[in-house]
């Protein structure tokens, strides 16, 4: 399906497998685009958009220089925009564009072999502005965003704080004789630190600083700051600002450090829609929960599981296409050799990466709906949800993540020697990738945020009060026992559930005891750390495992019935898969046997076997288009070699048969003259 250039001669391997395929491809396709409609639209604006003319680089870009990358990546960016202001919306209005935004963050990676410096101006400085400012200040800062007058980032993080962000050091102290804020960066380690796009590119950033006025600080707060001039780029007087250098990827995002040295900015600059300054100084407060300005982290905490499936949807297509491709070694002795795709042990590596991009997929599109009900019920005055939202978000966007991370590393291996080659992809999706575990809340800080509300869910199951839809599982579970083994899929779900309550209580029961030596409650909670992020770990699987079974039932109802074998198989594997791989747990708090254990293995490798024959047909079905791609792997046609050839040959150092550096060293030394 993904073949976008028409006849090229196919590998023959590929070809035979998708022969084989038992279902229609397309049909999965439709199911994980959201409908047929959305696939033909989505096909639209990719034949549309992905031009050679727009995309072709002459070196690949990870043989530029990192002035050069960035420079790049700065020309794709405009052009990007260009095109998304000039030739998307002519093509299909605002109102195709809107729910169509998953196409450009699709066709976006045809463009950016890295990362745009634009993605925070979008991903974040507009977000923001939506979500912080007043309706007056965004009809001020919002055209001028849209339109790319000014161009933005977030710059919360300091070079001393990222996690703790009560611990900012930035102070914004109110001036009332000039109606001004005063921005000061008292410490080295108060300089801004990491913002995208903040190194080079933007004119404005979006600025969290502690408040003062008269005399008292406020805690922290968003500010809209200009810091270059729009005429010349200049960093305007006060201002120090630059970038912080090369890193394990994201590097031509020109992530960057700022200081302000009494920096004056108008007091309309305050995003205002949560806390305002009256010209007198005067502070107040308008939101009621108290953590309405964290509102962009968990927006896009949302946002990001989304990000990450994707990502492991492209990795398990480059793996899969690549292992039914490569032939290596021989099973018997004398026998031609396989398809590496026939080891077993390469299926274990590489399915559960497809059923996990399915899941997180899933889960994303549901984690999408409850949020916009939370949106909505923020909008009409009501904050009870937020908690709950907060805890889900926190686990999902460290849980999806991390596995995202690991399983995308899983797939490189899976390639062999040639995954290491940047032109595999792989290297830069998994950088990428690994980063998303760190930002916007690291791994740990965030379980641990989801562990504080289940402790209090089950604080409040003990004295019998009501709970939330996503723990009232622990209403259930909360008398001690083991919960009962059924190995159907509705059973490792309620296992999954019961394994967490039973971590939960043990946590409980951990800083009680604790608590009973004389401890405080925090060094307590201190201490049981460890067993509390594995408790949040329980329940963001066991919510995982229940929203992707259930999800995949509701979506397959009218499918064929192929599809749905197949979607079935792969939940079956993905509950398989981690009911094994948390076998200890199950041991402990479920009532699972020996025997069981067997079957859950035997089970788990005939799963193996099904799935087989379909893989290839499976990650056709993400139909991502080789221009996203971007691998000499993972091609639709399967010529690897090929590619891999021609790719080498584009190497600078290919460009001379002899370097300069034989003439002025390697000579030398050869001839004693160095
Ligand atoms: C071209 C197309 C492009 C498309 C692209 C789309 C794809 C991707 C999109 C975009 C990519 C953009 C790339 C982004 C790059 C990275 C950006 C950044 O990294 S920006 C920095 C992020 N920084 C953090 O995330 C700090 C993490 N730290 C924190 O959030 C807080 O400090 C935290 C939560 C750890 C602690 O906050 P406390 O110290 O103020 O709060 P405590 O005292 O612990 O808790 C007080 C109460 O507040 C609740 N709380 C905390 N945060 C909450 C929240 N957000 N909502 C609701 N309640 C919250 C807590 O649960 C607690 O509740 P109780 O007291 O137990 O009831
Ligand atoms: C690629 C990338 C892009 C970024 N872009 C931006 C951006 O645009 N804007 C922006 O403002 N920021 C950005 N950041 C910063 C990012 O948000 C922070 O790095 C992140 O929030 C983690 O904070 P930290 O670096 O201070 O880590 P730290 O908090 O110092 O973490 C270090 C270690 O300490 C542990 N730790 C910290 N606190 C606790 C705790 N309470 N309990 C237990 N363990 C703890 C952590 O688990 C971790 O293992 C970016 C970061 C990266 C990597």
């Amino acid at each position: 399906m993904s073949d976008n250039k028409g006849v090229r001669r196919v590998n023959e391997d590929l070809a035979r497998e998708r022969a084989n395929c038992s279902f229609d491809v397309r049909e999965i396709t439709f199911l994980l685009d959201g409908g047929e409609n959305n696939t033909i639209t989505r096909k639209k604006i990719e034949d549309f958009t992905l031009t050679d003319e727009l995309l072709s680089d002459k070196v690949p870009d990870e043989c530029l220089s990192p002035k050069e990358k960035y420079e790049n990546a700065v020309r794709k960016s405009c052009l990007f925009g260009k095109l998304v202001k000039d030739k998307l919306l002519e093509f299909g209005g605002l109102e195709t564009f809107g729910p169509n935004s998953f196409v450009l963050r699709r066709i976006a990676d045809a463009f950016f072999k890295e990362i745009s410096p634009l993605l925070l101006h979008l991903g974040m400085f507009v977000p923001t502005i939506l979500g912080q400012c007043t309706a007056e200040q965004q009809s001020e800062w919002l055209p001028r965003a849209l339109s790319m007058q000014v161009i933005g980032t977030y710059a919360q993080t300091e070079l001393g704080h990222g996690t703790f962000i009560r611990g900012l050091e930035t102070t914004a102290t109110y001036d009332p004789e000039t109606e001004e804020f005063v921005l000061h960066s008292p410490t080295l380690s108060s300089f801004k630190w990491w913002a995208g796009g903040l190194g080079k590119t933007v004119n404005h950033c979006i600025v969290v600083a502690q408040l003062h006025t008269k005399g008292q600080c406020h805690g922290t707060h968003p500010f809209i700051v200009q810091i270059r001039d729009l005429e010349t780029h200049q960093p305007l007087p006060g201002i120090k600002v630059g970038e912080i250098g090369p890193k394990l990827g994201f590097n031509t995002a020109d992530n960057g450090f700022l200081g302000f040295d009494k920096y004056r900015i108008p007091r309309m600059n305050m995003m205002m829609k949560n806390a305002q300054i009256l010209k007198d100084g005067t502070y107040v407060k308008l939101d009621r929960h108290g953590k309405m300005t964290y509102g962009t982290m968990v927006f896009i905490r949302v946002m990001v599981v989304n990000e990450v499936a994707f990502n492991l949807a492209k990795a398990a297509t480059i793996a899969v296409r690549y292992s039914a491709v490569r032939r290596q070694s021989e099973k018997k002795p004398g026998e031609p050799e396989p398809q590496i795709l026939d080891y077993v042990t390469q299926q274990h590596k590489l399915f559960i990466c497809i059923a996990t991009a399915h899941a997180l997929q899933l889960t994303s599109d549901w984690l999408w709906r409850t949020f916009s009900g939370v949106v909505t019920d923020i909008k009409h005055g009501k904050t009870d949800s937020l908690p709950e939202f907060h805890a889900l978000s926190s686990c999902l966007k460290a849980i999806s993540t991390s596995d995202a991370a690991l399983l995308i590393e899983q797939c490189r291996h899976s390639c062999g020697g040639h995954g290491y080659m940047m032109s595999s992809n792989l290297p830069l999706i998994y950088s990428f990738v690994t980063a998303t575990r760190t930002y916007e809340g690291d791994y740990t800080v965030l379980l641990l945020q989801t562990a504080r509300f289940l402790i209090k869910a089950w604080e409040q199951a003990e004295a019998g009060k009501p709970l939330t839809p996503t723990v009232s599982y622990l209403t259930k579970y909360f008398k001690d026992g083991r919960v009962p083994w059924d190995s159907t899929s509705e059973g490792i779900v309620n296992a999954a559930y019961g394994v967490a309550a039973g971590k939960i209580s043990a946590c409980v029961k951990s800083i009680r005891n604790r608590v009973k030596t004389g401890l405080s409650y925090e060094d307590a909670w201190d201490l049981t750390t460890v067993q509390l992020v594995a408790a949040a770990e329980a329940h963001c699987r066991a919510v995982i495992c229940d929203v992707y079974r259930s999800e995949a039932v509701r979506l397959t109802e009218k499918s064929s019935p192929n599809v749905r074998a197949v979607m079935r198989q792969l939940t079956t594997l993905y509950l398989h898969y981690w009911a094994l791989e948390r076998i200890g747990d199950l041991l402990r708090y479920s009532a699972v046997s020996e025997e069981d254990v067997v079957a859950l293995q035997q089970k788990y490798e005939e799963l193996l076997a099904l799935i087989r024959p379909d893989a290839v047909g499976l990650v056709d079905a993400f139909d991502i288009r080789d221009e996203i791609l971007n691998s000499t792997l993972g091609a639709y046609d399967g010529r690897v070699y090929e590619r891999l050839m021609e790719e080498a040959l584009k190497s600078p150092l290919n460009a001379e048969p002899v370097n300069r550096s034989f003439h002025m060293y390697l000579k030398p030394l050869m001839q004693g003259k160095l």
